[in-house]
């Protein structure tokens, strides 16, 4: 065997081959176009040997059998014929994997992504580990392309059309056993006896492809070509309600599977290659492999060079409300860390452990997860009326109300009863962070912990530092906050931080559209549209009317004019109009369908007569715009490190459309100098607010770009 080799074989003598896939000096296993000749010589091998009783597909990587088709090798394509020849290439080897004349098994342990799938699917079985490591499914959607080695074709065989269009269209991934339920895996085994049992069903089995088996009313909808155009018109209709059209995978993979059920494998093969090298090619794909490319290098970073995090082994937790309930949830269930809550009354303590529960409790009865792992991780949880159990805690995060001397006090409590390591790190979303750490003792352990509701769901944490903070505080905040699941940014000290601070203007923006005589569903729309997963007006009933009118005066005072928000609120809030929380805001939540509809009362109460004027291009521009050159002050002032930062802050914190690559990319993608001209244009129209950012004019007039 040469060392040097990704696939090598190994011929047992219970007459069992085994195929080994181990891509040299990478973490994880990654399908190469560089393979093809070894993976072609293993066949040769296997394809000329007599006697053969089966063969296993197995990984010598603990914790990856392959994540797929190596991106960074599709990326690099540079055109769609490039791209498609890939896929072919892939598909040739699958299906001489499908054509051997024995059973040939996957044994899968880790993650079975994309190409890793179409692969395992090309076998004739699959055995799966339940290891938590273990994730099965065919991701590519998220990377705006299609399985373009036979996953469009052989999952729809194996499970049935109407479960494998929503695994290919969503992307999800799955666990074992769900796998199993689903039929993809045959059989779930712990890591230690993987091999035994992948090569236990090959001796026992027989060399043939299991083939999906209908009931009677699946005969009808599957089987026949009117109950397919049924099921394919069906998932275009939602996939275009969802989608708006920014998608262009989601038609192709309905188009692809469609094809390939009427036309047969073979022709389903052709087009699947077909339209994996096209998608490679539009703009979509490209940003969202960006996406990619940039989450996986923010995994790396320490946030503060060099150095190293300390080891975090308990956290505490101050408050028990919505975000100190989450954010002791995420601490328990997902860093697997103990964490004590602190509240004031004991029905905040027992509101944060319900929190808890009632999430673990969720996935308990949809078999997610076991009982005892519910039980364990609320074992971790722990509450207090007062300090105790606080001298052993290595991070506090304060999730109390917002009111700067509170959590002045809480930092000087915090200082007397833990240790001098002790970190203290505020979720504030409005308070300077230099300000809760003014009267610290020791203001290198503060920092800020700005995460998003619902926390156990919001990708994005926002990590602020002051100018004291030790890097040492830094790297310890950012290695927690990735142990708790989310992508942190790390970001400076400065009202409304970044996120905040760049959804501001587009807010106040809308408000002014609505103001100004646009129908409220209108401006939603518009926003949707241009690729948002919620319109700013339902944005601003979800955070509370209440919230955003507190914090605009803020942000104003500290950042200038053109942060005023328009003169509603008083109106707004005199009705008791807070949005959700209280049912009433700009939606009407009484109802069959509560959030859907206007409350159209809210019209009269402005004074307003609704009657939409400007399109949908012109809503989204005025809106967006601001937030794009409030985004370049941000960079400009340090307040993000870089516009990568700030692309990924945006996306997992705002919902900034994925397929736009972000505020810099999709500047980028325009051009700074057609910004500048757009924004100089509304200038001119609407006033100073829309004056470009000095960053803007100095890049646009050197040509420049972010990337
Ligand atoms: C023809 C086919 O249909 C087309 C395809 O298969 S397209 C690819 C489909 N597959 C995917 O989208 C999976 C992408 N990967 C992932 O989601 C995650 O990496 C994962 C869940 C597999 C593992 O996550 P995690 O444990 O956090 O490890 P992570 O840091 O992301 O990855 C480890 C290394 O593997 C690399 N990697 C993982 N999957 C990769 C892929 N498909 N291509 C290239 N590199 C990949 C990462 O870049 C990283 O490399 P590095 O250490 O040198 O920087």
């Amino acid at each position: 065997m040469s060392e040097q080799q990704a696939f090598t074989l190994e011929l047992r003598d219970d007459q069992v081959a085994v195929i080994h896939i181990d891509v040299p000096g990478e973490s994880m296993n990654t399908l190469k176009a560089s393979f093809a000749e070894e993976v072609a010589g293993v066949l040769n091998q296997l394809e000329q040997q007599r006697d053969l009783k089966g063969v296993v597909v197995i990984s010598d990587k603990p914790g990856s059998f392959v994540a797929g088709a190596d991106i960074s090798m599709i990326d690099a394509c540079e055109n769609a014929a490039d791209t498609e020849s890939l896929a072919r290439q892939g598909q040739a080897m699958f299906d001489r994997i499908e054509a051997l004349q024995v059973p040939v098994v996957a044994a899968i342990d880790g993650a079975c992504l994309g190409g890793g799938l179409e692969l395992a699917l090309a076998c004739h079985y699959r055995v799966a580990t339940d290891s938590n490591k273990t994730i099965i499914g065919l991701p590519e959607v998220q990377l705006g392309l299609l399985p373009g080695s036979g996953g469009t074709q052989r999952l729809p065989r194996l499970i049935g059309i109407q479960k494998a269009l929503p695994l290919i269209l969503t992307g999800k991934q799955l666990r074992a056993k769900q796998a199993k339920k689903l039929g993809i895996v045959d059989d779930v085994v712990p890591p230690s006896i993987l091999l035994d049992a992948a090569v236990k069903l090959a001796l026992s089995s027989k060399a043939k492809v299991k083939r999906v088996r209908h009931s009677l009313l699946n005969k009808l909808l599957e089987g026949t070509g009117v109950g397919r155009g049924i099921i394919f018109s069906k998932a275009r209709e939602q996939a275009q309600a969802k989608a708006k059209g920014n998608y262009p995978a989601l038609d192709k993979i309905i188009d692809t599977i469609a094809y390939g059920s009427d036309k047969g494998f073979q022709a389903g093969l052709e087009y699947e290659a077909r339209s994996f090298g096209e998608l490679a090619m539009t703009p979509e794909s490209k940003q969202l492999r960006n996406i990619f490319f940039a989450t996986t290098a923010m995994k790396k970073e320490t946030g503060a060079g060099d150095t190293k995090p300390r080891q975090v082994e308990r956290v505490g937790v101050l408050g028990g409300g919505l975000m100190g309930g989450g954010i002791a949830y995420v601490s328990a269930a997902k860093a697997g860390l103990p964490a004590r809550i602190k509240d004031i009354s004991e029905q905040g303590i027992v509101h944060a452990l319900k929190y808890s529960y009632d999430l673990l409790n969720k996935k308990v009865k949809r078999k997610h997860m076991p009982r005892a792992e519910l039980e364990a991780t609320m074992l971790r949880l722990s509450g207090s009326l007062d300090y105790s159990g606080f001298d052993r805690v290595d991070v506090v995060i304060e999730a109390v109300f917002e009111d700067l001397n509170l959590k002045q006090q809480m930092v000087a409590d915090i200082e007397a009863v833990a240790s001098e390591n002790t970190i203290f790190a505020t979720n504030t979303s409005s308070l300077p962070i230099t300000k809760i750490a003014a009267q610290a003792q020791r203001p290198e352990n503060v920092i800020g912990l700005h995460y998003f509701s619902p926390v156990d769901k919001m990708p994005l944490a926002e990590i602020i530092t002051h100018a004291g903070t030790s890097d040492e505080t830094i790297a310890t905040t950012v290695a927690l906050a990735k142990k708790q699941g989310k992508t942190p940014i790390v970001v400076k000290d400065g009202a409304g931080f970044y996120v905040n601070r760049i959804l501001a203007p587009y807010m106040n923006e809308s408000a002014r559209l609505v103001l100004e005589g646009e129908p409220i569903e209108v401006v939603d729309s518009a926003l949707v549209k241009f690729g948002f997963p919620v319109g700013p007006m339902k944005l601003m009933d979800e955070v509370g009317i209440d919230v955003a009118a507190k914090v605009a005066p803020i942000m104003a005072d500290e950042l200038g004019d053109r942060f005023r928000a328009p003169d509603a609120f008083g109106k707004l809030l005199d009705d008791e109009r807070k949005g959700k929380k209280n049912k009433k805001g700009f939606y009407a939540y009484s109802g069959k369908k509560p959030g859907k509809a206007v409350d159209e009362s809210v019209y009269t109460l402005l004074g307003i007569s609704p009657s939409a004027k400007l399109g949908g291009e012109e809503i989204a521009q005025r809106t967006v715009l601001l937030m794009l050159n409030e985004a370049a002050y941000c960079l400009d002032e340090g307040i993000i490190r870089s516009a990568r930062d700030g692309d990924i802050g945006a996306i997992f914190g705002i919902g900034f459309p994925p397929f736009r690559g972000g505020p810099f990319r999709y500047m980028d993608a325009i051009g700074v100098a057609e910004i500048v001209r757009r924004l100089q244009s509304y200038q001119k129209q609407h006033g100073e607010r829309y004056t470009p950012a000095p960053l803007l004019l100095k890049m646009a007039e050197n040509n420049e770009r972010f990337y």
